[in-house]
């Protein structure tokens, strides 16, 4: 049987602006994530990847083409449909974290669960299910401005991968983060998508991104290399001084 598929964006491109001043992002890019896959995200500065997994996040919409999450396509769907659709299947952890600063950490982790519906206790015991696997479980009861940038980070994470959702997209979700934590939270990804998830991760570590099952790399706005792991994320890198597609 063939893997499900999580994540598709065909021949999705993402222009901002208008007039004079436009800025194409994103350009005619192919993508394909299945359940209990592993993808990172590289490029340079620029190249598109926080807008890819904006649009991969139904955050944003497509200029052109269509994105696919769990075959529901996001641009012919109502504004409803889509926030129940991320709610439910799709944990997005922010560059910026996006958490709420008058709650505490177990309830940014829960707060999402229970909008949906899910009853008070067991939407609990999930969130310190979630901070138990990234690491704080002790801090469940701290208000946010009583927490490092590091531990808010890894509130983020954990609001994350709470409920088993389907998608899990991160943007640089290790920032803040010493390394040995970091790669506590790569395994935590990993982990995630052995059962089952698609993981689409953006990095700027080769280290990190040897965690996934594919890199892909983009440049202009274009994928112009998608490698299995095995590869050294590093060559790619390298290679980013070559010719566009
Ligand atoms: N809201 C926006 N309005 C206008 N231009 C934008 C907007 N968001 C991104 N861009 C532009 O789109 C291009 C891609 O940006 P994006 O943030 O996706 O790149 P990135 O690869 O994630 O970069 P970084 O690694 O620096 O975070 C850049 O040229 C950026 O300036």
């Amino acid at each position: 049987m063939p893997a499900r598929q999580i994540l598709e964006l065909a021949a999705v491109s993402k222009v901002y602006g208008d007039g004079t001043t436009t800025v194409a992002a994103l350009r005619e890019v192919d993508l394909m994530v299945h359940a209990g896959e592993f993808v990172a995200v590289m490029g340079p500065s620029g190249s598109g990847k926080s807008s890819l997994l904006a649009l991969a996040g139904g955050l944003d919409s497509a200029t052109e083409g269509e994105v696919y999450v769990r075959g529901t396509p996001l641009g012919r769907i109502s504004l409803a449909e889509k926030a129940r659709l991320r709610r439910r299947a799709v944990g997005y952890v922010f560059q910026d974290y996006n958490l709420i600063p008058t709650l505490t950490a177990a309830e940014n982790v829960s707060l999402p669960l229970e909008l949906d519906g899910a009853k008070p206790a067991k939407a609990q015991r999930q969130a310190k299910d979630a901070l138990r696997q990234v690491g704080i479980e002790d801090l469940a009861g701290r208000f946010l401005d009583e927490l490092s940038g590091g531990q808010q980070q890894r509130v983020a994470i954990a609001r994350a991968i709470v409920g088993e959702k389907a998608l899990i997209l991160a943007d640089e979700p290790t920032g803040a983060l010493d390394s040995v934590t970091g790669e506590e939270i790569m395994a935590v990804l990993r982990r995630r998508a052995d059962a089952g998830a698609g993981v689409v991760l953006v990095t700027h570590e080769a280290r990190h991104a040897g965690w996934a099952d594919r890199v892909v790399f983009l440049r202009d706005g274009r994928v112009v290399d998608q490698a299995r792991a095995e590869t050294d994320p590093h060559t790619l890198l390298t290679d980013a001084g070559g010719p566009a597609r």
